[in-house]
């Protein structure tokens, strides 16, 4: 059938961990251009935080379960698509003027390019209108240095958001922007902080045209048409620790992301005394802070328990952490905190929490050494 109704834009927003997506998205949605836009995001991760981050109306905004959007989730989006096309049809929701698709950092965009512009039946309802890149000043360089999905999402851009700008130098800036020049010759660049950022302006790209686009990203959309069939795994292990704390591991796809990228979360019941979280954060940023390619967080702080704290580290930087009024869920005041490593042990790192959360580890000597200290009694935690 073909759809009555004119097509709907969607605009794919990517960038690299921690490039400033969601705080983007979030001055976007109050933008009255973009009033009646459904907004899909998705988590890479199994503890889900990003929804409780994204400060719109919960109506608007369609959480795709774990995983991440470019591997196992891809279906789900084409799903999530066909369903809203198929709600607007029957008048069950008012028609959309925009759909907004926050991938996860870690997404390669040909594959979700694809899922838009390459399925017959989504194409009747909605056209792909561009896609808007935002780029760190601060860790920018060194990402698209380490990463080949970050090159990508850059060389797919239509617009291209440079984020932090204030937090980096001047010759840092002009390095990066040459470089993203080199990737992607056309698409302007916009400053975050500008005010042009926080327009509906930024998604009006025109219709998405690959030609445009430097001769690879021809050469991977094509690849993914051609390998659609291709087999994406994800492991997928939960288990329990024995006080009741639930340590998740999702190890995301190794075909597509390498096999020593990580994603795991901690989740603790108690508030957690406000020098151990420093210590612990500290130690994690000061000692491993390069193998930490993200880091997001709600905690349960002891000098506030009703007033969450949110971290944010994207690789070396952590960004100031920000007290939220209230919990956003205020039956679940857990604290919960995604991981996104590379190259970092999760036993590390949930060692090093337990250590600094007080839990007792009689049976692991290595817990002491974390401490370095060398007044620490042996089995007595600090
Ligand atoms: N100073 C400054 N901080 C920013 C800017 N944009 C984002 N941040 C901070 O960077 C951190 C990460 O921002 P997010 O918007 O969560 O990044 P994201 O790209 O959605 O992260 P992922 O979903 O994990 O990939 C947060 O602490 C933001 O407050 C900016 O332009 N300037």
């Amino acid at each position: 059938m073909v759809s009555p109704l004119p097509a709907v834009p969607v605009s794919i927003l990517t960038g690299f961990l921690g490039a400033g997506k969601t705080t983007l998205l979030n001055r976007l949605l109050k933008d009255p251009d973009l009033s009646d836009t459904a907004v899909i995001i998705n988590e890479f991760g199994d503890v889900s935080i990003d929804h409780l981050l994204v400060e719109a109306s919960s109506d608007g905004v369609i959480e795709l379960s774990d995983g991440c959007l470019c591997c196992t989730v891809r279906g789900e989006l084409v799903d999530t698509l066909a369903d809203l096309m198929d709600r607007m049809q029957t008048g069950r929701i008012k028609p959309l003027k925009r759909v907004v698709i926050e991938t996860t950092g870690l997404a390669d965009p040909a594959p979700v390019l694809q899922s838009v512009i390459g399925n017959p039946v989504i194409a009747q309802s909605f056209r792909l209108d561009g896609v808007v890149t935002v780029v760190d000043a601060v860790n920018g360089l060194q990402t698209l240095a380490n990463h080949e999905e970050a090159l990508k999402q850059v060389a797919v851009a239509d617009r291209i958001v440079i984020s932090k700008a204030g937090l980096a130098d001047q010759a840092q800036l002009e390095e990066l922007r040459s470089r993203l020049r080199a990737l992607n010759p056309r698409a302007p660049f916009v400053d975050g902080d500008s005010p042009e950022a926080g327009k509906g302006a930024l998604f009006a790209c025109g219709l998405y045209d690959p030609a445009s686009k430097i001769a690879d990203v021809g050469r991977w959309l094509q690849d993914e048409a051609d390998h659609d069939h291709h087999h994406h795994d994800h492991e997928h292990h939960v288990h329990h620790h024995p006080d009741g704390d639930h340590h998740h591991h999702h190890h995301h796809d190794v075909t597509r992301h390498g096999q020593d990228i990580r994603s795991f979360s901690i989740t603790h019941d108690r508030p957690i005394e406000p020098m151990a979280l420093d210590m612990f954060i500290d130690l994690l940023r000061s000692a491993h802070g390069e193998k930490l390619l993200r880091m997001k967080a709600i905690v349960s702080v002891s000098d506030n328990p009703e007033r969450p704290l949110v971290l944010h580290g994207v690789q070396n930087v952590f960004h100031t952490p920000e007290r939220l009024s209230a919990w956003p869920d205020p039956v679940d005041r857990r604290t919960r905190m995604v991981l996104i490593t590379k190259g970092l042990s999760e036993a590390f790192v949930h060692d090093l929490f337990d250590a600094f959360t007080g839990k007792p580890r009689i049976d692991r000597p290595d817990a002491q050494a974390l401490s370095d200290n060398p007044l620490v009694v042996p089995g007595m935690k600090f």
